[in-house]
């Protein structure tokens, strides 16, 4: 099918080819600027008498859908209208979004989209995205070639299987929505442009028997298929997208813990391709950690960390710790032995069984011989022997971090590292008012959800959010800047070293983590370094000449572009800015 629109930027100024003309206009949403376009605009697009007469600015346009969105009645339904906003004018989406970020963020992401995810057959309309079904893997080369989009046309895919969604779990179809907010975000924060990232669901079916039940679920009404047949599914997906794709960086997002780490394990050599879960998430609690020990004066090595709920999140989590605590100057045997992980059925030692991506975590059986609990050592016992001074929290279990928990730990050391990371905000393991009163104001806080500043003695203290959005996006940005052949290892750390670089938690109440205000500097600030570590690895294929200025000018802004209304659009379509020359 020939091409109906390109968007292209040159010397800066973006513009718009459009080939289409009346309705066919208004049904794309990055063509559709309803009353923003002007009456010759219209003239020449085929388009009188199909708006209303008033020709609007863009800022006009935001005014009026922000007093719509006022008008919702809750989160839920606010999260309908920006998703409907998005289907019917992208670029006024991402204005509005971009203008109100901190009250709109927590609606397109997380908490809000968590409960989207759960009631997304009961709220869907119009569809976005890829879905895969396992049923149709013959179909999944003609899926991928119906988005429309050709080999040069993409930068990024997510996908997820939907079976670890946020701390929610198995969400089935639904989990497109995660996929769909984590693009948004990217959009936002990185400025990728919102035409250049597919969001993508494989749906192998769902175990959440409500899902099966509801007469109404739109997903493949079967268990999840595993073993073979889903590897083969998932190797058959990778390969698509190398091959539809070439340059696209697939990001991984909310797969089961097992799954997540071996697709990492088997893809990261061999594409360009990183899991946000584990890796992201990494990156952002690093800095934090990093921030709040250098609050105490102290190094990361120093620490004895506590990770409740050693699953995706939580051992990527402990295993960038384990390698700063390496450059700090520990072995890596040392570095080990600073973690004590809990799973659900407690302490990691190696008398109880446990998954394989644990056991480099599991403490020797000796060193519990004497502790409360007859080989199952909860929270409380562990926090009691061990007397932590970090406890991250990636359980999914709420309120785990309770009362008498954190004033154990609090009287075991002054600056208490406390970080209930688990999302949406009700699957937190704590509150902060809460962790900020039983340690009389002493804790150093990060939560994975968005929490307001509290109120404490006299103290305004601003709550980090440890949320892997402030880095992804930077990681995506910086690897599509360099055309990266892979994620590596060093490229996270970087994003992870960029990050905390711009906090500064001296002052009492200051949060460890700059604020998700600032996500699009922060973002720019982490694509840089991400992009420089990625020509060091040698795996950069073009390099940055002026990397501030590249990356600056690589981020897309919701503006309406200059329009060029054409008969029809000249092939092929490579990107027309380039970010610099091919190494
Ligand atoms: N803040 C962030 O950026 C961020 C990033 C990723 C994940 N998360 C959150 O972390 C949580 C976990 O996500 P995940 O992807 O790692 O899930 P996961 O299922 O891979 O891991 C959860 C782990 O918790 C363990 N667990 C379950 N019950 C427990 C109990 N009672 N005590 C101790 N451990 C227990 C499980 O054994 C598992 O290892 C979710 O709520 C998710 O939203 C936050
Ligand atoms: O999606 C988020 O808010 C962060 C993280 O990826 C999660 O799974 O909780
Ligand atoms: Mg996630």
């Amino acid at each position: 099918m020939p091409r109906q629109f390109q968007f292209r930027t040159v010397d800066g100024v973006e513009t718009v080819q459009i080939a289409v003309r009346g309705r066919q206009v208004l049904a794309r949403p990055m063509l559709n600027f309803g009353p923003g376009y002007t009456l010759d605009e219209r003239a020449a697009l085929g388009l009188r008498g199909l708006l209303p007469p008033a020709v609007n600015t863009l800022t006009e346009q935001v005014r009026r859908v922000y007093q719509q969105f006022r008008g919702q009645p809750d989160d839920l339904s606010r999260y309908v209208f920006l998703n409907q906003l998005q289907d019917l004018n992208e670029i006024l989406y991402y204005r509005l979004v971009a203008d109100h970020l901190e009250e709109m963020l927590p609606i397109i992401y997380t908490p809000t989209v968590g409960e989207a995810i759960q009631k997304f057959s009961s709220t869907f309309d119009r569809p976005r995205g890829i879905y895969l079904s396992i049923d149709d893997a013959a179909g999944m080369d003609e899926a991928l070639a119906a988005h429309g989009q050709g080999p040069e046309d993409v930068d990024l895919v997510v996908v997820t299987d939907s079976e670890g969604i946020l701390g929610i779990g198995d969400q089935g179809v639904g989990g497109i929505r995660i996929a769909v907010g984590k693009l948004a975000v990217y959009t936002t924060a990185a400025g990728i442009h919102p035409l250049r990232g597919i969001p993508v669901v494989l749906d192998v079916g769902t175990d959440n028997l409500d899902l099966l039940n509801d007469p109404g679920y739109l997903g493949a009404r079967h268990a999840r298929v595993r073993g073979e047949r889903y590897d083969a599914f998932v190797a058959q997906f990778a390969d698509a997208v190398r091959r539809h794709f070439p340059h696209a960086l697939l990001h991984w997002e909310d797969f089961g813990a097992d799954n997540a780490h071996r697709i990492l394990a088997a893809y990261r050599d061999e594409q360009c391709s990183f899991n946000d879960d584990i890796q992201g998430t990494a990156a952002v609690v690093a800095a934090a950690a990093l921030a709040a020990v250098r609050a105490k004066g102290e190094r990361l090595a120093d620490q004895r960390i506590v990770v409740h709920g050693a699953g995706t999140a939580g051992v990527g989590v402990a295993d960038l710790m384990r390698d700063i605590m390496v450059q700090e100057g520990l072995s890596e045997k040392e570095a080990e032995s600073r973690f004590w992980g809990l799973g659900s059925r407690g302490l990691l030692h190696t008398g109880a069984p446990m998954r394989a991506f644990q056991e480099r975590y599991a403490r020797p059986v000796e060193e519990v011989s004497g502790w409360d609990g007859a080989g199952r050592y909860d929270l409380a016992e562990v926090v009691r022997q061990v007397r932590p001074t970090v406890l991250v929290g990636t359980s999914a279990q709420p309120g785990s971090f309770t009362e008498a928990i954190v004033r154990d730990m609090a009287a075991g050391c002054d600056r208490p590292v406390i970080m209930p990371l688990s999302n949406p905000t009700s699957r937190s393991e704590a509150v902060p008012a809460d962790l900020l009163r039983w340690t009389d104001g002493r804790a150093l806080i990060a939560t994975g959800s968005p929490f307001a500043p509290v109120e404490q003695g006299g103290t305004t203290f601003e709550i980090a959010q440890a949320n892997n959005a402030l880095v992804f996006p930077g990681i995506g940005l910086g690897a599509v800047a360099v055309r990266a052949t892979r994620v590596t290892d060093r490229m996270i750390a970087a994003a992870a070293q960029a990050v905390a670089e711009r906090t500064s938690a001296g002052r009492l109440g200051a949060p460890v983590l700059p604020s998700m205000r600032q996500l699009r500097a922060v973002s720019a600030a982490v694509a840089i370094r991400v992009a420089e570590a990625a020509v060091e690895e040698g795996v950069a294929t073009r390099e940055l000449e002026h990397p501030l200025q590249d990356i600056h000018e690589l981020m897309w802004q919701p503006v309406y572009p200059t329009v060029e209304v054409v008969d029809h659009i000249d092939e092929p379509s490579a990107r027309t800015t380039e970010p610099g020359r091919e190494a």
